[in-house]
């Protein structure tokens, strides 16, 4: 939306950008120019050069060649970093403030007057620069007890506060529910029209249709196109990022119902999706034949009605303050889908399964094992495999390779009496970069080198080195681009067509999709419980808190009902 400013220089303008790290050309002569009060979105698959356009507009890295005009003055030179916060600022999925500090000290961060600080000043500084940008936002609060939504905007205010009238958006709504997305696209396109303009990155390809006016598409560090949003339907932009005609191959866009679920195994039939996606570095010893023996005729067209024990039993689970006593099972060959909001107390249950908190009641077992309540080791040791929510935090160890880190909680595999075979180790890790078309220079490569998405499909793939019984998979597609998608779903769905179970914890529809069944949580509580052929309204409503109205066919349960 270019109103008054569409004749104002634009707010950026890069030009023959190049930006290579060490063999790798991530950005190879690609240019971008966001036009004043446009909001214009960056979309590409993993590792097309999306973050590192973002590091050189924002001055973290200097490219090769090149060069960036901010409202056609070229940028500010390497290093000047005050010089860059009042052309531009990037907003992160997490708030990047400094949780130990209030607000108002955040937003004056590195800018108090030198002598002594006036608090009560900068208080009402504070208030006044929030008042200023509609920002409902204590500045007397502690940015670490904000939500995520608080912290954009008061970032977004300290940005604008700078000076900028141009911002970047990287993921912005990853950690954001259904409400906050649409207060933070109603906020940005208030700023629009105030001729601040947004470059806006994001995975999900429904919100560049909502928000954003132009598109620019990178794939494999090239410029591919420039578009009128409204000119671009979602085919062709999935067809620009992939380099792939519609058609060609599924993709997690068009995917509806059982399109993303791997065709099931055939007996000598190795080659295909799942033998692809078979990812464990020693596939362990059937202790259950009889139970393999039904799953197998199960996969091989006798339905899913017919019954076999669980292999995961969950019963009276419960964490306080964050959801109300659960039961349910998961059966071999299915994967149940947990939905609900991060608030709902869907992660927190995840993360209880997976002994990474200690329930206040109740009890989960494996295969008839009751786990130990409370702790990782022995979650991993009874057969649970993990796919945690952040990466960063709890599953890579950045510093380390690939190969590394794809087999840490393999170790014991991977030579005799404890040594580690390099050959072992780089062929697992080989077999797993082909498997998940993983886009790296090689085993070698830290991933700390590795995009964003590459580096939750290494995440998957040590999960399933130790090849679990039950895969607990928490937002496991997050920044992940459409294709990989589709690619990472159909990983967790091969784990329960090979006879074990999965959880994917989610309120992605997309990853919900690939679940025989979801139970979707509301402020802790189970509001609905779907089989097969629910619809999305249907699903986002229950997790949205609405009352059922008709839901899907299927096993609704909702709450209104227990009545
Ligand atoms: N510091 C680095 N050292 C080496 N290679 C890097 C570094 N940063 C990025 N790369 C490589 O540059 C390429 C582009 O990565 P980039 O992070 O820009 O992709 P992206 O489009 O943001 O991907 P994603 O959607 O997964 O976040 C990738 O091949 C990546 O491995």
């Amino acid at each position: 939306m270019s109103t008054a400013n569409s004749a104002a220089a634009p707010a950026v303008r890069a030009e023959g950008i190049v930006k290579r790290f060490g063999p790798t050309v991530a950005l190879n002569g690609v240019g971008i120019t966001v036009a004043a009060g446009d909001s214009h979105a960056l979309v590409g698959r993993n590792g097309a050069g999306k973050s590192t356009l973002v590091s050189v507009l924002t001055g973290l890295h200097t490219p090769d060649a090149g060069s960036v005009f901010f409202q056609g003055e070229p940028a500010p030179a390497p290093g000047d970093t005050a010089a860059w916060q009042t052309k531009v600022a990037c907003v992160y999925q997490k708030s990047m403030v400094v949780p130990e500090l209030t607000v108002a000290e955040n937003l004056f961060l590195n800018r108090f007057d030198s002598g002594r600080i006036r608090w009560p000043k900068l208080r009402t500084r504070a208030r006044d620069l929030l008042a200023e940008y509609g920002v409902d936002v204590d500045p007397a609060a502690r940015a670490g007890d904000l939500s995520v939504e608080q912290g954009q905007f008061v970032e977004i205010a300290r940005a604008l506060s700078f000076g900028a009238r141009f911002i970047i958006l990287d993921e912005p709504t990853a950690q954001l529910d259904a409400g906050g997305i649409e207060r933070l696209f109603t906020k940005l396109r208030e700023l629009q029209q105030q001729g601040v303009a947004f470059l806006f990155i994001s995975h999900h390809l429904q919100e560049v249709y909502d928000l954003c006016t132009t598109v620019t598409v990178y794939r494999d560090a090239r410029h591919v196109l420039t578009a009128p949003v409204a000119e671009l339907g979602k085919a062709e932009l999935v067809e620009a990022m992939t380099g792939e005609a519609a058609g060609q191959e599924a993709t997690a866009w068009h995917a509806k119902g059982g399109a993303l679920k791997a065709a099931a195994p055939t007996e000598g039939a190795p080659k295909g999706r799942e033998a692809a996606f078979d990812m464990r570095l020693a596939p362990r010893e059937r202790e259950q034949p009889s139970t393999d023996r039904k799953v197998r005729r199960k996969q091989q067209g006798a339905g899913r009605t017919e019954s076999s024990d669980p292999l995961l039993t969950v019963e009276g689970l419960a964490l306080d303050n964050d959801f109300d006593p659960i039961d349910f099972t998961v059966r071999p060959g299915e994967v149940l889908g947990l939905a609900g909001a991060t608030a709902s107390g869907s992660t927190a249950l995840g993360e209880t399964l997976v002994g990474l908190r200690k329930p206040s009641a109740g009890r989960t077992s494996v295969a008839g094992r009751t786990v130990k309540p409370g702790s990782v080791p022995h979650a991993l040791g009874a057969g649970i495999g993990y796919v945690p929510e952040d990466r960063h935090r709890q599953g890579l160890v950045l510093g380390r390779s690939v190969a590394e880190n794809a087999t840490l909680t393999v170790a014991d595999q991977l030579g005799p009496y404890g040594t580690v075979l390099p050959s072992r180790t780089k062929a697992f890790a080989q077999r797993m970069i082909t498997s998940l078309d993983i886009k790296t220079s090689g085993p070698g490569q830290p991933v700390s080198d590795l995009s964003g998405g590459n580096q939750q499909k290494v995440v998957i793939a040590r999960a399933l080195a130790r090849d679990p019984r039950v895969l607990v998979a928490i937002r496991p597609t997050a920044g992940v681009d459409v294709k990989s998608k589709d690619a990472l779903l159909g990983v967790v769905r091969s784990v329960a067509d090979r006879g074990d179970a999965a959880v994917i914890v989610s309120d992605e529809l997309d990853d919900l999709r690939v679940c025989d069944r979801v139970i979707a949580l509301f402020h802790g509580r189970v509001i609905a419980e779907f089989g097969s052929g629910w619809t999305d309204r249907d699903l986002v409503s229950a997790m949205e808190g609405l009352p059922a109205s008709g839901r899907a066919e299927g096993g609704d349960k909702g709450a209104e009902s227990d009545e």
